[in-house]
């Protein structure tokens, strides 16, 4: 790709960079007509989309290899190795080839519920067998697999019926007489119980307000959401299915291709390339792609079977994958031919072309003939870009136009109206595409060990267009929140909002987590707009304290800021239009100074403030000198961080911190956000070395000051109560169920009925919080 770019002759890449998106066609043309003159560009095309090089499809000899890998650490009673081989083997193994007159996926996957068993792994090994039977429903290895695994489960009415059908399947003597025994060890267990057959899918059912926003135009951010009608708190506002989405290149060995949770032991490739795992059959089937579905139905070997066991195995060998969703079947199946380009490309490249697809899709199904950028309606930041992302974008549409041609030359052509489409495209899903997120636990903890020493971060997992979520404007103090269950996204109200309010979520930023000059850099750099939102517009506490310095007058607490943040806040002033009871203070003296004191005492931290130097006492501070104190300080900081990343603490770690922590507390402003994160980091480290009193005590510093900078309900303080709350919880303070209360209400305003799902260490402490009281 680089080579490519570096060839562009520096001409056309000057008129590139000056582009417009009417001017598109020309450049658009240029460049094609450059290209299929340049050898290297076809060379790169081919490697990309020549089913000779096709690097990603399926190959025998490769499954074939891992599959005795795989047997071979089975007999030696290495199961997770085993497990891995086959699912190795799963991957690349061709769907219509037999191997020793057997299927070889559903051999494959009935050795891989056999190591899934010994691992203990008995849902998982039901769900391989399931998939044995739908390609090979006579299977009788697999119905007794299947047995055994439902046995372990309890499901014993199943466990029954499964084998039955095994003894009917199975042809020799010794295996029937295998089955027979199982068969009466079994009828011997009582409790019969039935069980799911897959996975259930993530409960979405929460109520979504029917009236009360719409779309407006408004004066500063082109179109947003507004309120008609009061919206009572935590109400869930908006519910949308992706127009196109796509996971992550880094997560497509963790989590499921289409709905983007966690990949299970027991993965499902695509069935004609190697590269999507998902988590169930349901999911590969609605991604699309050659899948299970077209296996089912084949019941020949059905004649002298009762009627209930004919039913049993219809339900078995189906899975609900006959009722999949075809809305999505576009998505994975232009793809899907063991190219590698869909894998090599960027995201958002990839992103573009399932959209372009499913446009020529809906089409072909009478749709009408307009662009692709024209049906979405979504707004583009083509004009903003960098001169090196206008060169990008132009040269991956042309590529990605040549890969989409390998799939329908007649959708396809390659000139330079589709180029340009293309990259309008890419515009659009640069300024409104969603980052769909997962929460990740600290290394392997789970819920149930989770305290203060845990680390959740939430981390991006997909990416999605979302044509009604992209109406929501961005602010830096949003009012709504958008959170994702598989790839549905959710949007909820985090407060009362008043009729005619502006609906607004966070893009990233927000106050509190960053000062505002760091939130409008953010917000220019990836979206390229200023932010005009009321965070960034209005005076607000946090941001005069977030990065502040303190006054070193003894006795005097005033704020000190550097240069960077006087200058934003200076700014702010100057539009300061509310609240009320401010406005007679703006043009009284120095400004700044005298407003936010006010901020200070309605907000009820009685604190002095002033403007560049210490503007409460008037005394110069050196600024330069703090920031040096500040650098070893940090020092030993990063030493405890590291040290607590290791779990293994040395006293002198903590002492070391706790020096540093008393340095910070000197230097920097009482409310500035580095006294929490360090609070907090030492919080950890007492944790784990089970000094819980004194890990408390850092703990409720951090969540003070937390609460001065982000405001009382706001998510993170949510998140830093369950912390508080579980070393409460494993001091025995019946205390902890006041925070476990505080905590449930924020995250029932952020994720009302799914707050159990998004985050499970909640139904954890609920229940230990009862276990207390
Ligand atoms: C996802 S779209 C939101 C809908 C958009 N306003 C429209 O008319 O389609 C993002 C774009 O909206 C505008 N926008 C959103 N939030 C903004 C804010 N806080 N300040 C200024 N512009 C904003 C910017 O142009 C940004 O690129």
């Amino acid at each position: 790709m680089e080579k490519l770019k570096s060839v562009i002759p520096e001409t056309l890449k000057h008129k590139i960079a000056e582009s417009t998106p009417n001017d598109l066609d020309s450049t658009c043309s240029s460049l094609l007509y450059f290209f299929q003159n340049f050898p290297l560009f076809h060379k790169m095309v081919r490697d990309l989309t020549d089913p000779e090089m096709a690097l990603c499809g399926k190959n025998k000899e490769a499954a074939l290899e891992a599959k005795a890998k795989g047997n071979e650490c089975f007999s030696k009673r290495d199961y997770s190795n085993a497990l891995l081989f086959y699912s190795q083997a799963l991957r690349t193994a061709p769907t219509d080839v037999d191997d020793m007159e057997k299927n070889l996926v559903a051999t494959l996957y009935v050795n891989r519920a056999s190591s899934l068993y010994k691992l203990e792994l008995f849902l998982e090994s039901l769900r391989d067998c399931s998939r044995a039977l739908i390609l090979s429903p006579a299977n009788a290895k697999a119905w007794f697999r299947r047995a055994k695994a439902n046995s372990s489960l309890g499901n014993y009415e199943d466990a029954v019926n499964d084998l039955n059908v095994s003894l009917k399947m199975e042809m020799s003597v010794s295996g029937k007489k295998q089955i027979q025994s199982e068969l009466n060890m079994i009828l011997d267990q009582s409790g019969m119980r039935s069980s799911p057959l897959e996975k259930p899918n993530d409960d979405n059912s929460d109520e979504l307000l029917q009236t009360g926003v719409q779309c407006v135009s408004t004066p500063t951010k082109g179109r947003g959401m507004t309120s008609f009608t009061d919206i009572p708190l935590a109400s869930l506002i908006h519910k949308e299915d992706p127009y196109a989405a796509i996971i992550l290149k880094h997560c497509r060995e963790t989590h499921c291709a289409f709905c983007f949770n966690e990949l299970p032991a027991d993965t499902v490739p695509c069935m004609s390339c190697s590269i999507p795992l998902y988590c169930s059959v349901q999911c590969q089937v609605q991604a699309g792609g050659q899948d299970f579905s077209k296996y089912v139905n084949k019941y020949g070997f059905l004649e002298d079977l009762s009627d209930d066991l004919e039913e049993y195995i219809r339900n078995v060998t189906t899975l609900g994958i006959c009722s999949s969703n075809t809305e999505h079947a576009a998505e994975h199946m232009h793809e899907c031919q063991g190219m590698h380009w869909p894998a090599v490309l960027p995201s958002d490249v990839v992103l573009a072309g399932r959209i372009l697809v499913k446009n020529k899709q809906r089409e072909s199904y009478g749709g009408v003939g307009r662009k692709t950028h024209e049906i979405m309606d979504l707004c583009q930041n083509y004009g903003q870009l960098s001169c090196e992302s206008k060169l990008e974008f132009h040269v991956y549409s042309t590529i990605l136009l040549c890969c989409l041609q390998q799939f329908c030359p007649s959708k396809f052509p390659l000139c330079s109206e589709m180029t340009s489409e293309i990259i309008m495209l890419l515009s659009q899903i640069r300024v409104n595409s969603m980052a769909i997120v997962r929460i990740k636990y600290s290394d392997s903890k789970q819920p149930v060990d989770y305290d203060a020493t845990s680390c959740v971060e939430q981390v991006q997992v997909a990416q999605a267009v979302y044509s009604g979520g992209s109406l929501f404007n961005h602010s830096c103090q949003p009012n709504v929140h958008a959170y994702f269950i598989s790839r549905t996204l959710f949007i909820r109200v985090t407060e009362c909002v008043a009729a005619g309010s502006e609906l607004e979520l966070s893009y990233g930023p927000q106050v509190g987590q960053w000062n505002c000059s760091e939130r409008r850099q953010i917000l220019e750099d990836q979206y390229s707009f200023v932010c005009q939102c009321s965070g960034c517009a209005q005076l607000n506490l946090s941001d005069i304290v977030h990065s502040g310095y303190q006054c070193d007058k003894p006795n005097c607490n005033g704020v000190v800021l550097d240069k960077l943040v006087t200058m934003y806040e200076k700014e702010k002033l100057k539009h300061f239009k509310g609240p009320n009871s401010l406005q007679g203070y703006m043009h009284s003296g120095d400004d700044i100074s005298i407003v936010a004191r006010k901020v200070f005492e309605q907000t009820g931290y009685d604190n002095c403030f002033d403007l560049e130097h210490c503007l409460s006492c008037g005394s110069f501070c050196d600024l330069q000198a703090s920031q040096e104190t500040i650098a070893k300080s940090e020092i030993y900081v990063r030493r405890l961080q590291h040290a607590v990343a290791s779990g293994e603490i040395p006293t002198n770690i903590i002492r070391d911190a706790l020096k540093s922590l008393d340095i910070l507390r000197k230097v920097l402003h009482p409310l500035n956000k580095r006294i929490a994160e360090v609070e907090d980091n030492i919080a950890q480290a007492f944790c784990l070395v089970g000094e819980h009193q004194a890990a408390l005590d850092h703990c409720q510093a951090s969540v003070q000051i937390l609460e001065k900078l982000y405001g009382e309900n706001h998510i993170v303080i949510g998140n830093e109560l369950i912390k508080l709350a579980s070393i409460q919880l494993s001091m025995g303070c019946k205390i902890a169920a006041d925070n476990t209360n505080r905590l449930i209400a924020i995250f029932s305003r952020y994720y009302g009925l799914h707050a159990d799902i998004v985050f499970p260490p909640l139904m954890y402490l609920k229940r230990e919080t009862c276990k207390l009281v």
